[in-house]
């Protein structure tokens, strides 16, 4: 049985993907472990693997060698304790948004009503209560963002797997987002792995930072962030804050040329 403090093991995990008579080496012997309750983010050049490699957390894709291991159980398929926010929020367009929210619980067992509570909880908690009649054309980018991790916490997960999920926002809504991110982890306090570009995005809402090499598609570097939450914005200027950005800004070069 893997101790609570080990959440999440990964042991030699690699994917290698063949089509069509080419084989892509997309993670190679991926080895680490998150304990309960971590933010890691995983950071890296465009192909360097970490959608590869946060799908098999998910079991939405099989390693090709090496094994997962969640709360000691081996990943083989999809977990019904998994909370998951992707690039794109993927509401549904004729539902409101508080039916959006209770959408996997309709999915799960028809509760909805109760669950309605821990959706106000939830909403409220990034300002969207009272848009809960709204469909999701009447919300911005980020709302609609906001929206997709309540969706993802409304049965309570275990664990929430993000990737990328403020990529399509602009500079200023991906900002809010983080600080309305940091603020729902900080309340709900889930296990995250959360997959990005961004160094700066990675250092404000992580605890611990994982950094990928493209050639070979491994983890280079696994870096702590020792900052106290609860973090505002204003940590960005932070000389410590901004250090560490060049320090992964250095790793991600040298994880470039391999
Ligand atoms: N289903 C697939 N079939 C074949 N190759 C794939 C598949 N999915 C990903 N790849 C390849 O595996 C490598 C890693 O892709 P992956 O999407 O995991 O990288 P990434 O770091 O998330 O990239 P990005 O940051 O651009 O999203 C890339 O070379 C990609 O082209």
């Amino acid at each position: 049985m893997t101790p609570v403090s080990d959440f999440l093991t990964l042991e030699g995990v690699s994917k290698t993907y063949r089509a069509a008579g080419s084989e892509v080496q997309a993670v190679e012997q991926a080895a680490f472990t998150v304990p309960s309750g971590q933010f890691l983010s995983i950071l890296g050049p465009s192909g360097c693997g970490k959608s590869t490699l946060l799908s098999m957390i998910g079991g939405l894709e099989t390693p090709s060698t090496g094994e997962i291991i969640i709360g000691g159980e081996p990943v083989k398929a999809p977990r019904g304790d998994m909370g998951y926010v992707f690039q794109d929020a993927t509401l549904l367009p004729w539902f409101s948004v508080l039916d959006n929210v209770l959408f996997p619980v309709r999915l799960r067992d028809g509760r909805t009503e109760a669950y309605r509570e821990r959706a106000r909880e939830l909403l409220e908690s990034v300002g969207l209560w009272e848009f809960r009649d709204k469909r999701p054309d009447q919300l911005s980018g980020g709302m609609r963002q906001r929206v997709a991790i309540c969706r993802a916490l409304i049965t309570d997960p275990q664990i929430l797997l993000m990737d990328e999920p403020f990529s399509a926002l602009d500079a200023i809504s991906r900002d809010e987002m983080n600080v309305a991110l940091a603020a729902i982890w900080d309340r709900f306090h889930k296990t995250a792995i959360f997959v990005t570009h961004s160094i700066r995005e990675a250092v404000f809402l992580s605890d611990r930072i994982l950094v990928m090499s493209r050639r070979p598609s491994a983890i280079c570097h696994d870096v702590m962030v020792p900052f106290p939450r609860p973090r505002e914005a204003q940590i960005e200027s932070d000389p410590d804050f901004v250090r560490l950005c060049g320090t992964l800004r250095d790793k991600i070069e040298e994880g470039y040329k391999g």
